[in-house]
């Protein structure tokens, strides 16, 4: 069931009313506190832009990392800057999520204007799901919107919570363009349907690769993981990247893949180093002779040929994970797969294209890595699962009428 969105909103609905906003603007930042990739904070800006224009006064909420309490360096004030760069407004910050003094500047919030509540995860309840603290946190606005796609698989105070205590609880425009994608992508994707899973563990896949079995026709395994099914084919691996105790599954997936008739593509070829490096020596091996005290970084150019070649004719590809160990520039080639129509990932699959350079070649770039798996691997998501449903549109008899009139001229003619 489809969403209530907050472009469902009437104007009406929105002047002069206080909207909790809950935003991702978990962010990368580096030793001095700079933002190395503000992908999810230009993300969140149309939900905050249109509240905006319709003169609502918007209560942003985010995390940012995983702080234990309160920890300067997890505070969301860096965040004020660009943040107040792209709405082209000044935004407001407070010093605490709840309490007096964010209720006194919530309270002297003109039209049109936004706060930015500190990290939410400086109270444990938070992470919590503490219906008290969601109670505060949704006593400061009158209805909620939900923009936050890469916490959706969260069940946390400001992502599940507040929606019992404020009505409507819409989706962001954001969270509603990333279920439109990914969810369509996958329950019905275009045929020939092609997933790339890559990435560093096996055991963080598995239940996307599972679900992916059931729905793909084309399967190509990339990245760290691919030595556990290398090794569990008896390959020897050097010292490459294995997960012992993932041996059996690996076959599994493989047996599974035959099953179903899914063309699974293991790399036939690997870039080796002789130390896990940006300056290692490297070179490219067949993935059947990996010499002791070598490690696979990344996949080698017949493997690259032979993807690009398995993807020429597909409708839908997603992708998660990269190839290979694309933080450094040698190992990076493998990850520059072209021509794909979607993409699936956030974290490091985003960091991935954006350094190779494909990002504008994509169609979708999600910015949830551990939500968007969570979808692929069909679970629901509890802050989206928390939402108000979308008011079914009655379908009016005359309307009824001209479109079965429509249909029966195409037939006819
Ligand atoms: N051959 C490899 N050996 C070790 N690590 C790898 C290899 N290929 C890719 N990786 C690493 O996998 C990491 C990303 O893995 P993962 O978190 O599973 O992906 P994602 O964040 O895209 O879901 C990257 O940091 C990358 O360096
Ligand atoms: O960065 C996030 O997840 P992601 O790295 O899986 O995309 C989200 O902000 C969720 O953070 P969390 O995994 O600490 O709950």
């Amino acid at each position: 069931m489809a969403k209530k969105s907050v472009g469902d909103l009437t104007e009406g609905d929105l002047k002069g009313k206080k909207v909790f906003v809950r935003a991702d603007f978990n962010v990368p930042l580096d030793d001095s506190q700079n933002i190395t990739d503000d992908t999810r904070i230009r993300a969140a800006v149309p939900t905050v832009k249109h509240l905006i224009s319709k003169g609502a006064k918007v209560i942003l909420s985010s995390h940012l990392g995983r702080p234990k309490g309160v920890t300067p360096k997890f505070s969301l004030a860096p965040i004020v800057p660009r943040l107040s760069e792209l709405l082209g407004i000044q935004v407001v910050k407070a010093d605490d999520c709840i309490g007096p003094e964010v209720e006194k500047l919530v309270a002297g919030l003109p039209e049109g204007s936004v706060l930015l509540l500190e990290n939410v995860r400086f109270y444990k309840e938070e992470e919590k799901n503490d219906p008290e603290f969601a109670k505060k946190l949704a006593s400061l606005a009158d209805l909620y919107v939900n923009d936050a796609f890469g916490t959706a698989h969260r069940a946390h105070a400001s992502t599940e919570g507040v929606t019992k205590f404020l009505k409507p609880s819409v989706a962001g425009f954001l969270l509603q363009k990333e279920l439109d994608y990914l969810v369509g992508a996958v329950s019905s994707p275009k045929r020939p349907f092609a997933a790339i899973v890559g990435g560093s563990k096996v055991s963080s896949k598995i239940g996307v690769i599972e679900s992916l079995l059931e729905k793909c026709d084309i399967l190509l395994l990339g990245g760290g993981m691919i030595f556990t099914f290398y090794k569990a084919q008896g390959l020897s691996v050097g010292s490459s990247l294995v997960e012992e105790d993932k041996l059996g599954l690996a076959t599994s997936l493989l047996e599974k893949a035959k099953a179903k008739g899914v063309s699974l593509l293991l790399p036939t070829d690997v870039v080796i180093a002789d130390k896990f490096a940006p300056d290692a020596n490297s070179q490219v091996v067949p993935a059947s002779a990996i010499p002791d005290g070598w490690m696979g970084l990344d996949i080698g150019p017949e493997s690259v040929k032979t993807f690009n070649n398995a993807l020429e004719n597909t409708q839908t590809v997603i992708w998660n994970g990269p190839m290979g160990v694309f933080e450094f520039d040698k190992f990076a080639v493998g990850t520059e797969q072209k021509g794909m129509t979607t993409i699936i990932g956030g974290g490091d699959s985003v960091a991935a294209v954006e350094k190779v350079g494909v990002a504008d070649v994509m169609s979708h770039i999600s910015t949830g890595g551990g939500a968007s798996l969570e979808l692929l691997e069909g679970k629901e998501l509890p802050g989206v699962l928390a939402l108000d449903e979308a008011t079914p549109v009655p379908v009016r008899l005359e309307t009824l009428a001209i479109k079965i009139e429509r249909h029966f001229n195409t037939w006819t003619t």
